[in-house]
Parts: C-alpha cells; structure tokens; sequence
C-alpha cells in the first residue's frame, strides 16, 4: 500500500498542497479527481520522487520508500514523453530494458502488450505516424513494460474514445486485479464512477473527500426517493410527511419523513402500477461539485 502523509509544497508564497493525505491500495483502482490547477501533478511528482515535498511522507507498506522501490512504479507523466521518430515497438522495448529487462523479456512484455492494447500491428510505425489516441495507447504500454508493483498515471484517458478508453481500462484492471495499487487522475467523472474503486478529491491542494466510491455515495447520499408511476404524479404533493421537490409527469422527487415513504409506496400501489421506486443515489459528479 502506498501512504502519502501530510503532504506539503509551495512554489513561491504559494502553497499548492496544504497537509494532504491518502492511501492507494493494493489491487484498487484510485481516481485522483480536482479540478485544473488543484495539486495533482504536484502530488503525483512528489510521490514519484521527481519533485521534492517541503513537508510529509510517502511510505510503500509503511516504510519511507526507497529510489530502488520508486523505480519498479510505472508513471504516465502528463506531458507524454515518448520519441516521435522512433518505431513504438522498438522505443518500448527500450524503455524495459532501460528498467532492468533482458532482451528476451522485454520484447515478450512489448508484444504483448501492445497485442493487449490492439496495436499489435503498429509495432513498425514510428510513434509519430499513430494517431492522438493511439500514441497515447502506446504512453500506457511504455509505463506498463517492466511490470511496475505501483502505478501512476496522469489522465491516462484524456483524448481517448470510449472504445479506446475501454481497452486501455481493460489493460489497467488487469494489473490491479494482480495486487498493483493504481493512481489515476482524469476529469472525466462519469469514466471515473464506472471504473475506480476508490476515490481521492483534492481542491486547492487540499483533500476534500476520500474513500471507498460506496463511502463517498453513502456520505454524499441524500435521504431522497424518485418514484416512477404510470400516469400523473401530482398527487404525492397531498401525502403527509413529505417535501416533494420535484414532478415531472409521471416521475416524482421527494424527500420524506418519519416513514414518509413507505406511505407514498403504498399509496401509488393503490392507484396502479409503480413502475420504479428507489433512494436517489448522487452520481460522482454531484460529490465532486459538493466537495470542492
Ligand atoms: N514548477 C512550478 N512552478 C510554479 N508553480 C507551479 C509549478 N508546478 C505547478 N505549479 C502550480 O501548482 C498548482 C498545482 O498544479 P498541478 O499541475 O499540480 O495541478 P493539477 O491538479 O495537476 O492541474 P491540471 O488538472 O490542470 O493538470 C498550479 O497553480 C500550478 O500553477
């Protein structure tokens, strides 16, 4: 498990990670949400090591972490940072020898890899000649070949399309589904919601929400219900025990008490077919814009 303790750093007089705090877990995919100008990338850097904090710690399963151990993570920087000229297969090949594959290996990881990512038959092309996604399907291969024990990619899905994001999502749960803890950081909410298991939101450099993704609904949850009938709905507004905030034909919101609920189940079966009835669950985008 990867632990960052009160994390702090400054450029200049300005403090841009104040005390920040989380843990990426093992076999978890980690979504790092802010917004633009928050402190990711700082934090990401600090934790790889390329950027010294001015106050806190990052341990690997409890212990100060080692340069040794930082070289066995894989990053995926934000400014990509692969040669154009050079043939992707080669280049990534490259990069795992430069981490400490032989050869053989190397090219084995490379191979598949890329097979994995579907540019099994760009292997030849200069990085150049692949399109925007696809050269950043190749940044995901070069930060993956040697086989990291941690990841940490800054928004590995920006500029994906969403079979092209599926794919690279397939790759990355892979790795965590065989114990590597992930860090990912994206502005793309709803992807985040579909596949992070946990959920880190950091705000001016400070974290402002973490948890599970069921933790942050339950907290953020509201005790509101949505009923669905089959005809007008106008009539939840006469049940006792209930503020009704919305009604649009026959959908209705309302926010009930003292058993409030239970009455207005009861008396839309009495009046016909319900055709759904359920607490409102706040999508991710509703926490993010809550907790920042
Ligand atoms: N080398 C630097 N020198 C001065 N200020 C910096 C430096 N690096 C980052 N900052 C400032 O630190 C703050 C946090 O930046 P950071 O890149 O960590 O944010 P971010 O959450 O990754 O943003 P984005 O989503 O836009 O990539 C910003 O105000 C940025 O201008």
């Amino acid at each position: 498990m990867l632990t960052v303790t009160s994390l702090s750093r400054s450029f200049g007089d300005h403090r841009v990670l104040d005390d920040v705090s989380f843990a990426v877990r093992p076999g978890r995919m980690t979504g790092f949400l802010g917004a633009n100008g928050s402190g990711k990338t700082t934090t990401m850097r600090i934790i790889l090591g390329v950027l010294a904090a001015h106050g806190g710690t990052v341990t690997w399963h409890g212990r100060e972490m080692t340069p040794a151990q930082r070289r066995r993570f894989g990053y995926m920087p934000e400014e990509r940072g692969l040669y154009p000229k050079m043939k992707v297969g080669e280049q990534i090949a490259w990069l795992g020898r430069l981490h400490g594959l032989d050869d053989d290996a190397a090219r084995t990881a490379t191979g598949r890899l890329l097979d994995q990512l579907e540019l099994g038959g760009r292997a030849d092309d200069r990085l150049e000649e692949l399109s925007l996604g696809n050269q950043q399907r190749a940044q995901v291969a070069a930060a993956l070949v040697h086989d990291p024990m941690m990841l940490i990619l800054d928004e590995p899905f920006s500029g994906l399309d969403p079979l092209a994001a599926d794919i690279v999502l397939t790759v990355l749960r892979e790795r965590a589904a065989s114990g590597v803890p992930v860090l990912f950081s994206s502005h793309q909410l709803s992807l985040v919601e579909r596949l992070c298991d946990d959920v880190v939101i950091i705000s001016r450099g400070a974290i402002t929400a973490a948890g599970t993704r069921e933790e942050l609904h339950a907290r953020y949850g509201t005790s509101r219900f949505e009923l669905v009938v089959d005809a007008d709905a106008g009539w939840v507004r006469d049940q006792p025990g209930v503020q009704v905030l919305s009604v649009d034909g026959p959908r209705a919101v309302f926010e009930p008490s003292g058993g409030g609920e239970q009455r207005v189940l009861e008396a839309a079966l009495r009046r016909g077919e319900v055709r759904s009835f359920q607490p409102v669950v706040p999508s991710l985008e509703e926490i993010f814009k809550e907790a920042v």
